[in-house]
């Protein structure tokens, strides 16, 4: 697990490395460009080897002036560089100044009427965008859109810190999407200082970026102590999940322990022909290492259910009484609620299993049920309890947040799936897990994460009928072995898409918890 970072928190610990007097502004722009440099040389070693044509497009702040670094270090290397400037160079931030002057001892501006006609895509092995990283605040204007648009046309190579126009809080392109260019975004190599940005790992700039690196400048001392609440998670292809959780799941394999101390999860299901999402959700639980998974089903799907499995146990649930006497049995420890229950069903039984006061798992139809009146369920849930929903379910509950979200991004930072998440958690009082390629979790108290299905994590075919369903019931599992809801939410999701990733495509949802012994075995050898 890595943290990601604001561009404020990282303008922070600039501030505080310089004013500590421990490094200059224009020494770290310096080991910025060295690090784009390296980072591509590291990228594609062919490039090290021989000469090359390179482009590098700077801009009015110190983007472009690590981008006029870079344009000096390859020259220096043997390279043929052109660069272009976006802004007036008399105006040109001071570091980045000192930089535009040093690359006028070895060459020219290209003037920018030359940028027009394919002469990128036509000239250059390697096209450079430094024209705006963390400090844009608002949409690009008119001219500097038609200076950038040129570069996303020829097809971006290095991004230096975030690809310009795009808010790096966020993920988000500031302003009205671009009409005017149709083509589709890709950036090959985004190279970007200390950790990843926040809008590294959000849609849809993370759709857009193919591979990311991460150099250091030397101030990792000076960054926010990630002890604090206030800093997000990475849960990406590197991150390996805590010693703890690792312990728990090593102990799914060598159990000496009963059964029941390894919990116990009721899943509540629908009406016949509905019964599909729940034993999805049964059957995930019990393989993520629930000690017994009981399926509660209404009596007209009891046939149905029964005749479909084997290791999961069956009680009828048609009324809430039903289900309150089933929840005299203490060593019930979670609930999940939501797959195919139905959106009556759900109304009925929710607030009795809430109310129970076990953890909780509410996905699906236990959020649809309270559209148009959210708070009943606010009121109702606990912070033992994990709401997660995807993107409609979201609207459902949180209609103004999903506004918010959806409304144009005017002003950096603009607000992000993770604001949203956040504020969303706080309202309800319990965890929530917004699920989507990148899965953002938040808790009450501040804490988030996201979990991305995105760059080396891609895995769309993910993206399949019931695989919310095996997430819910990953999930109710690790809750039912103990896990504090954050964690459970946080190592599902997680563990959720290494499964899609181990099975490859042609996944459907019944492959998710069947992938995961094989997932385990990889994780605790
Ligand atoms: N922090 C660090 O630790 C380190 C940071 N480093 C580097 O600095 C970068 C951040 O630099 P930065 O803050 O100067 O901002 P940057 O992205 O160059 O853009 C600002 C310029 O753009 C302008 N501008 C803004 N919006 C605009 C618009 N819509 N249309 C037109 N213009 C617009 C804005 O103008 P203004 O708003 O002032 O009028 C200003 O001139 C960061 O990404 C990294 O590469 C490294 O050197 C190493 C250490
Ligand atoms: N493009 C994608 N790449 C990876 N994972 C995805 C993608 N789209 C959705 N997902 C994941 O797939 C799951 C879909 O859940 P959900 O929308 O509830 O579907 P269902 O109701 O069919 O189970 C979520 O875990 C979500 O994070
Ligand atoms: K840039």
């Amino acid at each position: 697990m890595s943290e990601l970072l604001t561009a404020a928190q990282m303008r922070t610990a600039e501030n505080t490395a310089t004013d500590a007097g421990q490094v200059t502004g224009l020494e770290l722009m310096e080991r910025a460009g060295r690090g784009v440099v390296e980072a591509v040389f590291e990228e594609w070693p062919t490039l090290a080897a021989s000469r090359h044509k390179a482009v590098v497009l700077c801009g009015p702040g110190n983007n472009g002036g690590d981008g006029f670094v870079v344009a000096r270090l390859l020259k220096e290397w043997g390279w043929e560089v052109e660069v272009f400037l976006y802004g007036d160079a008399a105006k040109l931030s001071p570091d980045a100044r000192v930089n535009y002057e040093r690359w006028l001892c070895l060459g020219t501006i290209t003037s920018n009427e030359s940028l027009e006609g394919g002469y990128l895509s036509a000239n250059f092995d390697l096209v450079i965008d430094a024209v705006f990283g963390t400090g844009l605040s608002r949409p690009l204007t008119e001219d500097a859109w038609l200076f950038c648009k040129e570069m996303y046309k020829a097809g971006i190579d290095v991004a230096i810190d975030v690809p310009s126009g795009f808010c790096s809080d966020s993920g988000r392109f500031l302003g009205e999407s671009r009409s005017d260019f149709e083509g589709p975004l890709s950036v090959a190599l985004t190279v970007t200082f200390e950790r990843l940005r926040q809008g590294h790992a959000l849609l849809p700039l993370a759709g857009v970026l193919r591979a990311c690196a991460v150099k250091s400048i030397g101030i990792d001392q000076y960054l926010p102590d990630f002890r604090r609440e206030t800093s997000v998670s990475y849960l990406s292809g590197q991150a390996r999940i805590g010693a703890s959780r690792k312990a728990v799941l090593n102990s799914t394999a060598q159990s000496s322990s009963h059964k029941y101390s390894h919990g116990h999860t009721l899943v509540l299901s629908g009406g016949a022909g509905r019964t599909g999402a729940a034993r999805l959700s049964g059957r995930a639980a019990l393989r993520i290492g629930a000690g017994l998974v009981t399926l509660g089903v209404p009596g007209s799907a009891q046939m149905e259910v029964a005749s479909q499995v084997t290791g999961i146990m069956l009680k009828r649930v048609d009324s809430k009484e039903d289900l309150s006497g089933i929840l005299e049995d203490e060593r019930i420890n979670v609930l999940c609620l939501g797959p195919g229950l139905g959106i009556e069903r759900a109304g009925g039984l929710v607030p009795v299993a809430v109310a129970a006061g076990r953890a909780c798992v509410l996905d699906a139809d236990a959020l649809s049920a309270y559209e148009g009146r959210p708070e009943a369920l606010f009121d109702l849930v606990t912070e033992t309890c994990i709401l997660t929903p995807h993107g409609g379910e979201f609207a459902r509950l949180f209609p103004d947040l999903a506004a918010k979200l959806n409304a144009p991004s005017l002003d950096g930072p603009a607000y992000s799936k993770v604001d949203a998440t956040r504020e969303a958690a706080a309202r309800a009082g319990c965890v929530v897990l917004y699920k989507g390629a990148d899965t953002v979790i938040a808790s009450p108290d501040g804490r988030c994460s996201v979990n991305s299905a995105l760059g080396e994590r891609a895995a769309p075919w993910l993206a399949t009928a019931g695989s919310g369903d095996v997430l819910a019931g990953f999930i109710a599992g690790l809750l039912a072995r103990g896990f504090s809801p954050m964690s459970a939410a946080e190592t599902g999701a997680w563990l959720h898409v290494e499964c899609a990733l181990s099975f490859g495509p042609g996944l459907i949802a019944e492959d998710l918890a069947e992938e995961l012994p094989k997932v385990f075995k990889r994780l605790c050898s």
